[in-house]
């Protein structure tokens, strides 16, 4: 029988490399099993090719997982970089090209999305942020990529939620017809006969943290008490209530807790197919495994008392039977996880920024202010959200917030599965297994879309053309002079299409209702000696924002009945 050279061998291991590479590419398998089988059996298997040309087996092991190994990197190198790969055309850095865990390095110190915006000016409108993944600064990809027959959400929640490997809160359902079934009670928690009847959750909460506020004598820290409103509005809405923050503050660190997770969190969301193996390490996730078993007792508890109130948690169980295709309570307790992380944060850091924008701005401060007294003034009830939406310079406040500083900065993943037939997107052929998300910062801040000053706070832009012309010759800044550009289609804090922000209504009453009551009632200024720069600078991108302290002091307003 014909014995296998020294050569031959060598070729065999190779070969067998480049074979990986290619089922690698085409399937992309995550199980932990194939990786055993392609990356330690079959070199394994191979050995025996070796052993001639080697003084020892161990040397002989050692010699083939080498070959096998370095072909291996070197292929998908080398394919990465090449002409042939589907994405050569789209321009980004080499590292960005070569492997996703540049990007997990980048993104690990939560200014990820700088490092976009800086790419985007530097390459231009679509960048290739990794082997196989774009980010897109134009409006014209928007719809395509996000709306009805747009792509499903991403591979960047296998990693971010890896954890959660048999139910997934609704955010991270990555089929569309699974995601459509989950969404339709969320849908119907947020219509309009719904988001009424959650007034007086709101109201109740919201008259607590103020009047707790009105109490303070001395300097706070703004945004923990934001965390901790939002927080208990949030518990109130997904189990009926069971937080007590703003009475008995963050006893149980809960905050800290689910903060804690969240660099690693975005590490993973840029390699999912490490998740696998993280969430299989002990002790991993157990902080947030107890915060999720305190939801899962809250869910059981609310769910035996049955309804006080039409909450959230009302529709999502669906207690009026009204769904053919109920959620399972296993489902409804982990979204009810959902609601209070989505929820609580999102908001807490809009309305944190939105007080730090006024802060810096006293013209926009005293705008607000006077806004506020002429529909509220003193007795008159500021819960009343009936002038809210009416309320033009609020409203421009907290989108002109929103637009700064989206609380997801950098926008939400879409992705299509291996082996459709790509997308077209805008300008943009997207080939088969691409990912790509629209960069909500960029965008935001691109003056194509928004000008002039796109980088600057400025509420005026957000005004009917009549009130801004009034308001911007008394500035007399020259800015009517300026061409101006507002492109509401370029603004996306909460994303786009069937898969968008479901709560983005209640996240404006809330937003409303609480900062027309603070405004009504206190007057705030910096603590002295704060540096404002600072808030910008310790904000953190890890998918949702995290943030630093914002120092203030308050004083009750002094107003003539
Ligand atoms: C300022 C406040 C908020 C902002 C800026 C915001 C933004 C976002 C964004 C960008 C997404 C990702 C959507 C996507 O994948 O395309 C999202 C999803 C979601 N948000 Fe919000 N959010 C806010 C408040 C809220 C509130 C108050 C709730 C109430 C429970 C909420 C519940 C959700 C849920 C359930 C999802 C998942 C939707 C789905 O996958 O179908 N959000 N949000």
């Amino acid at each position: 029988m014909h014995s296998i050279s020294s050569q031959e061998g060598f070729l065999a291991v190779m070969a067998a490399a480049l074979g990986c590479h290619l089922i690698f590419n085409r399937y992309e398998p995550a199980h932990p099993l194939s990786h055993l089988v392609l990356l330690v059996v079959i070199p394994g298997f191979l050995t025996p090719l070796l052993v001639s040309s080697c003084s020892t087996m161990i040397r002989a092991i050692l010699a083939t997982f080498l070959l096998y190994f370095s072909t291996l990197l070197m292929s998908i190198l080398l394919y990465r970089l090449s002409p042939f790969h589907p994405l050569a055309k789209y321009p980004g850095p080499i590292l960005c090209r070569v492997s996703k865990f540049w990007m997990a390095w980048v993104s690990s110190d939560g200014k990820q999305h700088q490092y976009y915006c800086k790419l985007h000016k530097q390459y231009g409108d679509a960048v290739r942020i990794g082997p196989n993944e774009i980010s897109l600064r134009t409006v014209e990809a928007v719809q395509p990529l996000m709306g009805a027959t747009g792509l499903p959400k991403g591979p960047h929640w296998d990693g971010r939620m890896a954890e959660q490997a048999s139910i997934r809160a609704l955010i991270g359902v990555r089929d569309p017809v699974e995601h459509m079934r989950r969404r339709k009670p969320w849908n119907r928690a947020f219509n309009s006969t719904a988001l009424k009847g959650y007034e007086g959750i709101l109201s109740k909460r919201a008259q607590q943290f103020v009047s707790a506020l009105e109490q303070q004598t001395r300097p706070i820290n703004l945004a923990q008490w934001m965390n901790h409103f939002t927080f208990d509005f949030m518990s109130d809405m997904a189990f009926g209530g069971g937080s007590e923050m703003l009475r008995d503050g963050d006893i149980d660190n809960t905050w800290h807790l689910l903060e804690s997770g969240l660099p690693t969190a975005l590490v993973l969301t840029h390699v999912p197919w490490l998740g696998t193996y993280y969430a299989k390490l002990p002790g991993v996730g157990q902080s947030l495994k107890k915060f999720r078993s305190y939801c899962q007792e809250r869910a059981s508890l609310r769910r035996s008392q049955g309804s006080q109130a039409k909450d959230l948690f009302h529709y999502l169980i669906d207690e009026s039977g009204v769904e053919r295709c109920p959620p399972t309570f296993a489902e409804v307790a982990s979204d009810g996880v959902l609601a209070i992380v989505a929820g609580s944060d999102t908001t807490s850091t809009t309305l944190s920024s939105l007080f730090w924008f006024l802060l810096s701005n006293p013209s926009a401060y005293h705008r607000l202010q006077a806004e506020v007294d002429k529909y509220f003034p003193p007795g008159e009830n500021a819960l009343d959200t009936t002038h809210h939406q009416q309320m033009s310079y609020l409203n421009a406040v907290i989108n002109e917030t929103l637009r700064l500083f989206p609380p997801v900065l950098s926008g939400s993943q879409r992705g299509g599965a291996k082996g459709n037939n790509g997308k077209v997107v805008g300008p943009y052929f997207l080939p088969a297994g691409t990912s790509a998300f629209v960069h909500s910062y960029s965008l935001h801040r691109d003056p194509r879309n928004f000008s002039p000053m796109p980088d600057n706070f400025w509420p005026e832009r957000w005004l009917s053309p009549e009130e801004r012309s009034t308001l911007v010759s008394s500035d007399s800044k020259g800015l009517d002079k300026v061409p101006f550009i507002h492109n509401t289609a370029a603004f996306l804090p909460f994303s786009f299409g069937p898969a968008n922000c479901v709560g983005k209504n209640l996240a404006y009453q809330e937003m409303r209702t609480v900062v027309c009551l603070m405004m009504q009632r206190l007057e705030f200024c910096f603590v002295d000696g704060f540096e404002p720069e600072t808030w910008e600078r310790d904000l953190k991108d890890y998918f949702v924002t995290m943030k630093g302290e914002l120092p203030v002091v308050l004083s009750p307003r002094v107003l003539k009945g």
